[in-house]
Formats: C-alpha cells, structure tokens, sequence
C-alpha cells in the first residue's frame, strides 16, 4: 500500500456533491463517525464550499478538494500555492505534464498531496476517441501514471479496473484513489469504468470516492455503513 493509511474509514471518501453547504452539513451530521473523509467538488466550491471545507478540518475530517486544476503552468502553481492554506489532504489536477509540474512547484514543501486524473471514469474507449484521443482508455491511464510519477506529484485518480497497471508503473510509494464505485445493484449513472467497494479494495485501491450510492440513498448512513462493512472485509 502506498501509505500507512490507520484509520480504515479513512479509505472511504464521500463525495458531497450537493448544491449547498447546509445540504452538505445535514450529510455530515447523518453520517456522523461513519465517515471521516469527505471530497468537495466544485458544485460545493462555488457555494461556499472552501468555509466549509475549513468547518470540517477543524471538526477532525479530512477533506479531499476535487477541483480538476488545469490550466498554464503559472496560474496552476499560484492556485496551488493558495489551496496549500487551506489544510485539505487531497487537490487533483488533470494528469498533463505541464499541469502537474506547475502544480508540484505550487504545492512546494506543504502538507497538501496532490492527485492527478488520468482518464475520467466515465469515459470509455469512444469518448477518448470523440476528445480527439488516439489511445484507449487503459493506455492513456498507463502513460500519464507515468508522466504522473515523473512530474513528482503524489497519487493517481483512476478507475479501480486499472490498479493493477496503475501500480506496476508508480511503485509503492503513491497513493491511487478510485471513483466509480458501485455497491452490487446500484445504478452506474454517468459512469462507465466502475467497480463494487469490495472488487476496488481487492484490486489494490487505496480509498474509495463514493457520492451518489451515498447521498442520494434512502438511508445514507446504512448506505455508508454497508461500504465500510464491505472495505473491512475486502482489506
Ligand atoms: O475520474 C473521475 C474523477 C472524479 N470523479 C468524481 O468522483 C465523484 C463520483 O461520484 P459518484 O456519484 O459516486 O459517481 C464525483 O464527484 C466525480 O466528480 C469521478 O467520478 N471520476
């Protein structure tokens, strides 16, 4: 494993993709210690959502801010540098080369990991094609975990389908983060290269972004609780 990760609620990170922050505030509540990772995406970012970001860090959750950062080297390391104030774990930027060096040398000597996406996982070998893209999908995730560990940055975001090859190329020392992860009989949405919590975990992954399966169910605490179930008995 790419980290000694001690708490094992830690390897599920709940995505709060919600239109407020007061949405987000009631999940928290629900989940109570069910959870202790959340992500925030930029639904929330736009609505408040760096407050509430600061809220949970001092409340002792860990956040992961999910903002995709790509654009020149110059604004991409100043965005960096001021996301590092924030105390979050984890900040993804989208996995090209000039992206993630830009975002290393923003990031500099701070606490803050960095991320980077590979391929989206709700693309498939089409939608690559359709972006102008002359790999497949495992191809692409393979190279740019490559470019990844070459630019310094400190994890991988990837379907869980691609541990395996993810691994092989960064070796021990970063951390893979996998969406696209489907409970047995959820709905996939939009997504397109899922697994079940229990399939991620065995593959290798080392958390697990979890959103709708969580927030949109009935019960979001049993839901959250059944992955966890899930994850204990896979790790
Ligand atoms: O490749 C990626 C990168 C990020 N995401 C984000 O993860 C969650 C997944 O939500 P679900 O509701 O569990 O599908 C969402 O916030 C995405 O923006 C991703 O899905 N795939």
């Amino acid at each position: 494993m790419a980290q000694k990760i001690n708490d094992l609620r830690d390897r599920m990170i709940v995505g709060l993709d919600v239109p407020t922050i007061w949405d987000a505030y009631r999940i928290v509540a629900t989940l109570g210690d069910e959870a202790s990772f959340y992500k925030i995406g930029y639904r929330l970012a736009f609505a408040g959502g760096l407050d509430l970001a600061r809220q949970l860090i001092s409340e002792g959750k860990k956040v992961f801010l999910d903002l995709k950062l790509h654009d020149i080297g110059n604004t991409v390391t100043e965005g960096v540098e001021s996301v590092t104030k924030l105390g979050v774990t984890f900040l993804t930027v989208h996995a090209y080369p000039q992206t993630m060096r830009g975002a290393v040398e923003g990031r500099g000597e701070s606490a803050l990991r960095l991320l980077a996406v590979t391929a989206l996982t709700s693309y498939d070998d089409g939608d690559l094609k359709d972006a102008g893209y002359g790999l497949a999908v495992r191809d692409l995730v393979r190279m740019r975990a490559q470019q990844a560990r070459i630019a310094g940055v400190d994890g991988i975001v990837c379907s869980a389908a691609e541990t395996e090859i993810v691994r092989d190329v960064i070796g021990p020392d970063m951390v893979i983060v996998t969406p696209g992860i489907r409970p047995a009989g959820s709905a996939a949405g939009d997504q397109k290269r899922t697994l079940t919590p229990t399939e991620a975990i065995r593959a290798g992954a080392d958390h697990l972004v979890i959103a709708r399966p969580i927030i949109r169910a009935a019960d979001p605490r049993a839901a959250a609780a059944a992955i966890m179930d899930e994850i204990a008995g896979a790790a």
